[in-house]
């Protein structure tokens, strides 16, 4: 028999298309909630570092979307983590895959407030996002963050932000709720 997984998940795929809505480029490829189908999944489709600039790979859980107003975006917010452009080759895919295995793995303390995370390929340097459901959980966030950090062996003393989504939506105000 397969390995079940906690919860199941969607991978969505979203591709730059100008004669399209944002909303409507992202593409839910395919959902999956045994630890055998993700590697079926994971193995089938190109890497983060092979997608054009402009893509995004985003896996939450199923029935949640990769978007700010979906009900369990709305009041949380993301960690997030930019990338020099010397990383998309030797760091990019493996921090991927981490966090995809922290997510599918429960891996967090509270990964109840886990909702999913995304990789934005750009050319002024990859992101990588993990977003939480509840910004106010202060103790919730911060031990995601530190958890993080510790497993992409990112330096002490190299902070990453949590930011809330209501801020990003307005840039003019993006800013670090908190830091780890
Ligand atoms: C429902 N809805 C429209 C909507 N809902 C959303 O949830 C949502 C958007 N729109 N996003 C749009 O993409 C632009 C680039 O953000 P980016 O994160 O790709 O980053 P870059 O500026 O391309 O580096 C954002 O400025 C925003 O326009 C982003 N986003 C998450």
């Amino acid at each position: 028999i397969k390995h079940p997984l906690q919860n199941k998940w969607t991978l969505w795929y979203y591709e730059n298309d100008r004669t399209n809505t944002w909303e409507k480029n992202q593409k839910e490829i395919a959902s999956f909630d045994t630890v055998e189908d993700f590697w079926s999944l994971y193995n089938h489709i190109k890497l983060a570092s092979e997608l054009r600039q402009g893509c995004d790979y985003s896996l939450f859980k199923a029935g949640i979307r990769p978007m700010w107003e979906d009900a369990a975006n709305k009041r949380g917010g993301r960690w997030l983590i930019n990338l020099e452009r010397k990383q998309r080759s030797n760091d990019l895919d493996r921090f991927w895959l981490d966090i995809i295995l922290c997510l599918i793995g429960e891996a967090f303390e509270n990964s109840d407030d886990v909702c999913g995370a995304v990789v934005n390929i750009r050319g002024k340097g990859d992101k990588i996002g993990i977003w939480t459901a509840d910004a106010t959980n202060s103790e919730g966030v911060k031990e995601i963050g530190r958890k993080l950090k510790d497993r992409l062996h990112i330096k002490q003393k190299d902070t990453i932000g949590y930011q809330v989504h209501k801020d990003t939506m307005d840039k003019s105000v993006a800013k670090n709720f908190y830091t780890v």
